[in-house]
């Protein structure tokens, strides 16, 4: 069985980070295993605490597992600071870790701010040179290419100023945003477009986890970067589309819409 580790903070509600990861690994045919950055209380409506771990414990989490059980693919989400990023950063050079997908979360859905200032010049210098792909929705676009971004044409110059500057493929998500479900890749070989169906769900907590663990997932399988990105698509538009609703906020998807559940045989 292929693996896949998620470095990325605990959602309680259990509909974005580790949660999501693991749970769309799983359902993606991959063995999961997680290092945690941050524990975060939070639910369907809003983030109300985060408590980091230190560089030390994290490093511990990431030494332990990398030595015993070697990662396929990594998907690193939700990291606060700069000495966790790097943390990550060197790991990821000491045990030659391959198949990286960074999200580069900053906001979460509900508004909290999910990584600090100064990290955000971490993430850059040191992270996203050494991701495959990174996954950022409009808003972290334009942190990272720094100008605003209100058309296709604009996500189309934006991703490209990304890959050049970063030296990473880049799927820079439509989303909620513009263009509806439509997500832009940019690679060595140019640009693609993926033109989802946008759904009618409004229960989006936890979309940007799930498809760059879905991506993470395709990697380790050993699938090509653009099968590895259509696929996910396949996967996040099944999840929104079992139409789950809970919790009082944007509430999570389902991860399971295509698992049975049921165990009453043994076949
Ligand atoms: N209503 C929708 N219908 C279909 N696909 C969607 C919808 N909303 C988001 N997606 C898809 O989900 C994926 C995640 O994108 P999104 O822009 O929502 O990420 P995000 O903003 O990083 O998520 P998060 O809310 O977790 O921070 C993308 O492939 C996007 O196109
Ligand atoms: C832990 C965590 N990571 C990422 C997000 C962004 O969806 C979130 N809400 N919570």
């Amino acid at each position: 069985m292929r693996t896949a580790l998620t470095i990325a903070g605990s959602d309680s509600c259990g509909g974005a980070g580790i949660q999501a990861d693991i749970k769309t690994m799983t359902a993606n045919g991959v063995y999961a295993m997680s290092a945690i950055t941050a524990l975060t209380a939070q639910n369907t409506t809003g983030v109300t605490g985060i408590m980091e771990v230190t560089p030390e414990f994290l490093k511990e989490q990431l030494e332990d597992v990398i030595t015993d059980i070697r990662p396929d693919a990594i998907k690193i989400g939700m990291v606060s600071s700069g000495k966790l990023i790097s943390v990550i950063a060197e790991t990821i050079t000491r045990f030659e870790l391959v198949n990286i997908v960074v999200d580069p979360v900053m906001i979460a859905t509900s508004g909290a701010r999910l990584i600090s200032k100064e990290a955000i010049e971490v993430l850059k210098e040191q992270l996203l040179p050494k991701a495959n792909i990174i996954t950022p929705n409009i808003p972290e676009a334009e942190v990272l290419a720094g100008f605003p971004i209100n058309s296709g044409e604009d996500m189309e110059k934006a991703a490209e100023l990304i890959y050049q500057n970063f030296h990473c493929n880049v799927l820079l998500k439509g989303g909620h945003q513009l263009n509806d479900a439509n997500d832009l890749l940019f690679t060595g070989e140019g640009k693609q477009w993926f033109k989802g169906k946008r759904i009618h769900n409004p229960n989006t907590h936890g979309t940007g986890c799930t498809l760059s663990s879905a991506i993470a997932s395709n990697l380790a399988k050993g699938y090509t970067m653009t099968e590895a990105v259509e696929y996910a698509k396949n996967y996040i538009s099944g999840a929104l589309a079992a139409m789950l609703d809970l919790g009082k906020g944007s509430g999570p998807m389902n991860h399971a819409f295509a698992i049975s559940g049921e165990y009453k045989e043994i076949k």
